[in-house]
């Protein structure tokens, strides 16, 4: 049994997997403070897994507390820590450097070129949305960063003295009041972002969707798409996977 840790820049995601498959994923904040405690319990539970995989793209804190967490809960169990690089699981990197590419988009890749053969376009929509592309034969064309739904009301909130925030659900028809206006906004800027990702590249990509968002972009795309929410997790397994077997 492996435990599977993914931080995000809002929300940690973490799973236990066995003989290779994810048992439910979970979600949770860790800027909570009894964030570590609620987690603590909550692994009581659960056994004691062989590997403990982590990636992270959030401060460096964070990913240090759950570390330690791990490391006195289970003192034999062995950390898998993936870095981005050149090349891994037949995935190429198009990034001139490599090891800045994010941690959880490179493990997206990987889990995408495994269970997702062919061209694949890949909408991982959370704090940011990140759009990258593979071809078939494992080749990263290169990707596209843009801030994500909650970001970008935050950030017209920020920068205007009119506007305010709220959890309005997100479509693409055309807004009359503010919060249905700015909540369409941002989500045609994202479903656009994606639509326009596609249609630069050539027929034949299909689109999978990531991502704590990716359930409310979905149904606003004109396009054809798979959801696999636990991408990046499924990444961390194959990391495990193939660590501990050599
Ligand atoms: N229960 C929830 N709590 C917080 N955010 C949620 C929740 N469910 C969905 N979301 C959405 O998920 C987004 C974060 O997605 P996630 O993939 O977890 O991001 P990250 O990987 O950047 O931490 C938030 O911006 C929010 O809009
Ligand atoms: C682009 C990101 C901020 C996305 O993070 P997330 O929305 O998943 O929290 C993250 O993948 C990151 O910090 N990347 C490093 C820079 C890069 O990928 O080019
Ligand atoms: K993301």
């Amino acid at each position: 049994m492996n435990i599977l840790l993914d931080i995000g820049n809002s929300r940690l995601k973490w799973a236990v997997e066995q003989q290779g498959r994810l048992l439910e994923s979970q979600a949770c904040d860790y800027r909570r403070p009894e964030f570590l405690t609620d987690l603590g319990q909550a692994w009581q539970t659960i056994g004691v897994p062989r590997n403990a995989a982590i990636a992270s793209v959030s401060d460096k804190q964070v990913f240090d507390s759950l570390v330690r967490l791990v490391q006195t809960l289970w003192p034999q169990c062995r950390l898998v820590i993936p870095q981005a690089s050149r090349s891994a699981f037949g995935v190429n990197s198009a990034y001139e450097q490599p090891e800045k590419l994010g941690i959880d988009r490179w493990l997206a890749m990987i889990a995408a070129h495994r269970h997702y053969p062919g061209n694949i376009c890949i909408a991982d929509c959370g704090t940011a949305v990140t759009v990258d592309a593979l071809q078939a034969d494992g080749r990263h064309l290169g990707g596209l960063i843009c801030p994500g739904l909650k970001l970008m009301k935050q950030a017209l909130v920020a920068n205007t003295a009119d506007l305010a925030f709220t959890d309005r659900v997100y479509h693409t028809a055309l807004g009359a009041a503010t919060d249905a206006a700015i909540a369409s906004g941002v989500c045609m800027a994202v479903t656009g972002l994606i639509a326009q990702a596609l249609h630069k590249l050539d027929a034949g990509y299909r689109l999978l969707l990531t991502g704590g968002d990716a359930a409310c972009i979905a149904p606003s795309l004109t396009v054809p798409y798979l959801l696999d929410p636990d991408l990046v997790l499924k990444g961390l397994s194959i990391f495990c996977r193939e660590e501990s077997s050599s």
